[in-house]
């Protein structure tokens, strides 16, 4: 799903304090496929951006076009569909339910009517997943007994869950030894490459960021490549 941003601007308003501008006039084309990082000072607009992308948050101006549709008129019922059937989303934090083993909990955003219909081969797919991010042996573990960069690439599963054609990732080796870092953005990277799917993350991590194909710099709510 191509996606592209038309002369898009956000500003924050809290009473009493003058207007903030965050995103000034942003264009952007991001084609199906690529992958792409965000880098900038902290504060600088990174996830207000990737909220826009995401469609979590509107622009003040301007428009965002997912496969050159303007998705900033659905109503809220018809956004949470758009966002669960095309979009994953990936966290500084993995939010793993810890009651919940590693397969049930990659289960847990399954579209509602794919539940009784198309449950196994969902299943299917998410030991599939699982195993593609090295996790068959922890596959009926709890997330209390997996290491912080596993949960992470549990999430990573879990967010591919409903194939979606745009991943988004906020930070997501952010809470990550090297090791593990390292070990998420090289998956990132090949889950891109492999299963097709559009990546957008946002980063402090140069060398996350270079694993990209292309890498953006947000600063003064200007974006630039890099
Ligand atoms: N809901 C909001 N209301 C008012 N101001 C906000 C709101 N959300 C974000 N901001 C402000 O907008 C600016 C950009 O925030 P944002 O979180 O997008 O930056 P960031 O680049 O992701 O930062 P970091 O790298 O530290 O996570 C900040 O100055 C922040 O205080």
């Amino acid at each position: 799903m191509d996606i592209e941003l038309k002369g898009v601007s956000k500003y924050y308003q809290i009473p009493g304090k003058e207007k903030r501008l965050v995103l000034d006039n942003l264009s952007l084309k991001i084609k199906s496929g690529e992958s792409l990082a965000i880098v900038g000072p902290s504060g600088s607009g990174k996830s207000t951006l990737l909220n826009l992308i995401s469609s979590l948050d509107q622009a003040s101006e301007g428009s965002i076009l997912h496969a050159n549709k303007d998705v900033s008129g659905l109503s809220e019922e018809e956004l949470s569909q758009f966002r669960n059937r095309n979009l994953g989303f990936v966290f500084q934090s993995h939010h793993l339910l810890p009651q919940l083993n590693l397969i049930e909990n990659v289960l847990v955003p399954l579209i509602p009517e794919k539940e009784k219909s198309l449950r196994e081969e969902a299943e299917q797919r998410a030991e599939k997943l699982i195993d593609f991010v090295g996790l068959k042996d922890q596959m009926t573990q709890n997330p209390g007994q997996m290491s912080g960069g596993e949960c992470q690439r549990a999430a990573v599963v879990r967010a591919l869950i409903n194939q979606p054609g745009l991943l988004l990732a906020d930070e997501p080796t952010g809470s990550l030894d090297k090791l593990s870092a390292e070990m998420l953005g090289d998956l990132l990277v090949s889950i891109n490459e492999e299963q097709k799917v559009t990546l957008v993350l946002v980063t402090h991590s140069m060398e996350l960021a270079k694993k990209m194909k292309r890498v953006y710099k947000l600063d003064n709510g200007k974006l630039s490549e890099i």
